[in-house]
């Protein structure tokens, strides 16, 4: 027996990848030996030539990122039998949901979320749900008082049957058959669990379309004269189970926080600093999951899991926080815009597990509440916080309620888990209205410290940085059954303009006070972990680069010069190119992704990059200057129950509409098409010595419209499918002027 006390919660699996290292190795080399190319043959310098170098000096130190982040690979194996026989009583996790737009996000998709997370195979006494509605919604919070109705039926029938799939939206698309062996007394009550849930949420969707009348009375009235963003805050205790049984539902909770039009509400960040808030006062779980309200959990063990990780008494405790991957239902198949980033997961952040731990990625993740506190892993193992602090200074850090600074007290000086004393949520509202104030982070920690932080659209990195930054570490947790699965961004657009959004949020951060590269220069990220983050954090930078390369081998077709070498210097930079998409596609195809997956991948790659991660570049340039502030554009999430078939035919093709995240996707397609005709059609001025352009130049610009092919498709196709006019010939004119600008500076 004492033999079982020693094994581990988890352990860590070191992942072996001998012959991809290798390769990784042979790239690296051929890169070198492109810039040593280069730098010897000085003596035929210009500016493109220079140009040039800088950009492959930026490849390089690209490529010399992952290889460093993919090099020692891990998986964590968790043990939640071990977790049960040995701890007497599990501790509380508070579950956090966050919602912005009824719209955007509709109704029944949060709703899905929370039922699924009200279902969860844990102790019921032990959860609470704080719902966060930064839309200050009625029908929000009309879907979740009727949901909290039918959760009295469905999370019993889930628990009675061992339903794995807990929201009922996924689980009714899932589960349409029955197995032989299922009971008449499982098929009745199916029957009867579907029926109710119809009934809801065709309910939530007539009183969301306006299709009833909706008076703002009794409940509801605290919606009345209420805008988006100027409000009170509301708070409402949904469900609360006064018994202490390990059965019956968890706690659930909406808040809608303050809003006022002069105040920052610093998006998603500052949503979640009210939710730690209101529920430090309410139930102060030591734990904390956050979701997206999109993101439903699948597999109802979950917590059981990441508690074996962040309970383990020997590598556990200096653990911030459990990552669990972002996957998607409904993904479209070969992943067309290529938002699914199953070979990232695969390849990076499981390097980054291998090393000080993968970046928090902003949902599907548990929290040490203490961490979000601001606490070194020390601090927190040696209670040594607690004795320092005067109330005085726990004021200025946390804020002016008293009832929060108590709480927060608690929590660092808790040596168990032990849970609260059994007071009335009810009795919270009060205090949990005033710390959802939009001007109580004014002056305090919140958000420049501790908790989520304020400054970047991308608030999830720098937080996870300013956890490592402090010694922790993190862990991904990967059980067999995907922990959970969320909405694949719908759409080419919608893709896009998440994508700007990461861009311009990361490099605000690369550049900003919660740079990876501060972090392991005055903090304590291991510089291999810090390097790591740099994959991340320049993504923005890198689009610069990419531009750049892509305009130079236009130029270089229209005024008939060279950048590559030629003849036997050519094979550099071909074998280069040859080796390195083989080594892509073998790690795709040993992912068990297919050829189309990886080609997909490769082409948004290109697209993403040279287009809106150089928009997000852009922008976080203003906002770095101080010229303009970015915003927070939240996702469209799919609606599934009223996806049209017809629809699901063309999910993969290409939309386009005017916005201005295609512009410079269309430009550079159109630049690069120009060279292309200047070469065919003989245009192209006479080169001085035999150092015209060469096979080089070509190929990659032949390569870029083959990526850009939809692009191209675009420009003549009608409709949704077709690039407006509008787009086009803002491009045609960014293309003249480039191309204009090209043959000056040979005649000059
Ligand atoms: O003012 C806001 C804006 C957004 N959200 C919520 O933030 C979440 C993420 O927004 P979404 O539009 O779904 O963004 P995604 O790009 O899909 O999200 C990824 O990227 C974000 C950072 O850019 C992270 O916050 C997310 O967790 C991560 O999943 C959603 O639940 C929103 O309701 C708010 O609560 N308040
Ligand atoms: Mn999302």
């Amino acid at each position: 027996m004492a033999n079982q006390e020693n094994l581990p919660l988890y352990e860590k699996i070191w992942v072996k990848r001998t012959f991809q290292r290798a390769i990784d190795i042979f790239i690296l080399l051929l890169l070198f030996s492109l810039l040593s190319f280069r730098f010897l043959s000085i003596n035929t310098f210009t500016l493109p030539w220079f140009l040039a170098f800088s950009c492959e000096s930026w490849f390089t130190y690209t490529w010399i990122v992952i290889l460093n982040t993919k090099w020692s690979p891990a998986l964590t194996k968790t043990y939640p039998q071990r977790l049960l026989q040995r701890v007497p009583e599990l501790p509380r996790v508070d579950l956090f949901v966050t919602t912005a737009d009824p719209v955007l996000e509709p109704p029944i998709i949060t709703l899905n979320t929370v039922l699924s997370l009200l279902a969860l195979d844990y102790p019921s006494n032990k959860l609470a749900c704080y719902v966060s509605d930064d839309g200050c919604s009625p029908f929000t919070f009309y879907a979740l008082v009727e949901g909290s109705k039918f959760a009295k039926h469905w999370v019993p029938f889930c628990k009675k049957y061992n339903i794995q799939v807990r929201a009922p939206l996924r689980y009714f698309c899932e589960v349409t058959n029955f197995e032989s062996e299922d009971s008449s007394e499982f098929k009745q009550e199916w029957f009867l669990m579907k029926d109710m849930y119809d009934n809801l949420s065709r309910n939530i969707e007539d009183v969301t379309r306006n299709l009833i009348p909706f008076p703002l009375e009794g409940e509801f009235e605290v919606f009345s004269n209420t805008e988006k963003i100027n409000h009170p805050s509301i708070v409402k205790v949904i469900l609360e189970t006064k018994d202490e049984l390990s059965n019956g539902l968890p706690h659930l909770i909406y808040i809608s926080r303050e809003k006022r039009p002069k105040y920052q509400h610093n998006y998603k960040a500052g949503a979640m600093n009210v939710l730690t808030r209101v529920s430090g006062l309410m139930t102060n779980a030591p734990f904390m999951l956050n979701v997206d309200c999109d993101m439903v959990v699948n597999n109802p063990k979950i917590i059981q899991h990441a508690m074996c990780i962040l309970m383990d008494s020997k590598s556990g405790k200096d653990v911030a926080f459990v990552q669990c991957f972002q996957q998607f239902y409904d993904g479209i198949k070969d992943d067309p815009f290529g938002n699914q980033w199953v070979a990232a997961f695969e390849y990076i952040i499981r390097g980054m597990a291998g090393l000080q731990g993968p970046y928090y990625g902003g949902t599907n993740t548990f929290h040490r509440r203490n961490a979000i506190y601001g606490l070194y892993p020390d601090e927190v193992q040696y209670g040594k916080k607690v004795g320092k602090l005067t109330e005085k200074k726990l004021i200025q850090q946390f804020g002016s309620s008293k009832e929060f600074v108590k709480s927060a007290t608690h929590a660092f000086e808790r040596s168990d888990y032990s849970t609260n004393n059994g007071i009335s949520l009810s009795n919270f509202i009060e205090e949990a209205i005033q710390v959802s104030d939009c001007g109580y982070d004014n002056g305090t920690s919140w958000g420049k410290k501790m908790g989520w932080l304020y400054g970047s659209i991308s608030e999830d990195v720098p937080t996870g940085l300013n956890m490592h930054r402090k010694g922790w570490r993190s862990e991904c947790c990967t059980p067999v059954q995907t922990a959970f699965k969320g909405c694949a961004p719908v759409g080419l657009l919608t893709t896009m303009i998440q994508q700007k959004r990461w861009a311009s949020g990361l490099t605000v951060v690369f550049f900003g006070r919660h740079s990876p590269v501060m972090g392991t220069l005055f903090g304590k990220i291991q510089i291999r972990a810090g390097l790591s983050y740099c994959w991340l954090t320049n993504w923005g930078l890198r689009s610069v680069f990419e531009v750049c390369y892509a305009a130079l081998v236009a130029y270089c077709i229209i005024t008939n010069s060279n950048i590559f070498p030629k003849g036997l210097g050519l094979w550099i930079p071909f074998t280069l190119f040859v080796i390195y998409n083989l080594h892509t596609l073998q790690e795709y195809l040993s992912t068990g992704l297919s050829l189309r997956h990886w080609w997909n991948n490769q082409r948004m790659s290109i697209i993403r990059t040279t287009s809106v991660w150089f928009i997000g570049f852009l922008s976080a340039m203003l906002k770095i200057l101080g010229i303009s502030d970015s915003v927070f554009e939240v996702t469209q999430k799919k609606n599934t129950s009223s996806s049209a078939a017809e629809d699901d035919a063309n999910a993969g093709r290409f939309t386009f509409d005017d916005s201005p995240v295609f512009v410079v996707g269309t430009t550079i397609l159109l630049v690069q098409l120009t060279a292309l005709f200047v070469k065919i059609l003989g245009l192209q001025l006479q080169a001085h010595s035999g150092n015209g352009c060469g096979l080089g130049e070509l190929m990659c610009s032949v390569y870029l419209v083959v990526c850009y092919w939809p692009y191209l498709k675009g420009l003549f196709a009608r409709g949704k499918y077709g690039i407006p006019l509008s787009t086009i010939f803002k491009s045609a004119l960014l293309a003249f002027i480039f191309v204009h600008f090209s043959r000056i500076t040979l005649i000059s």
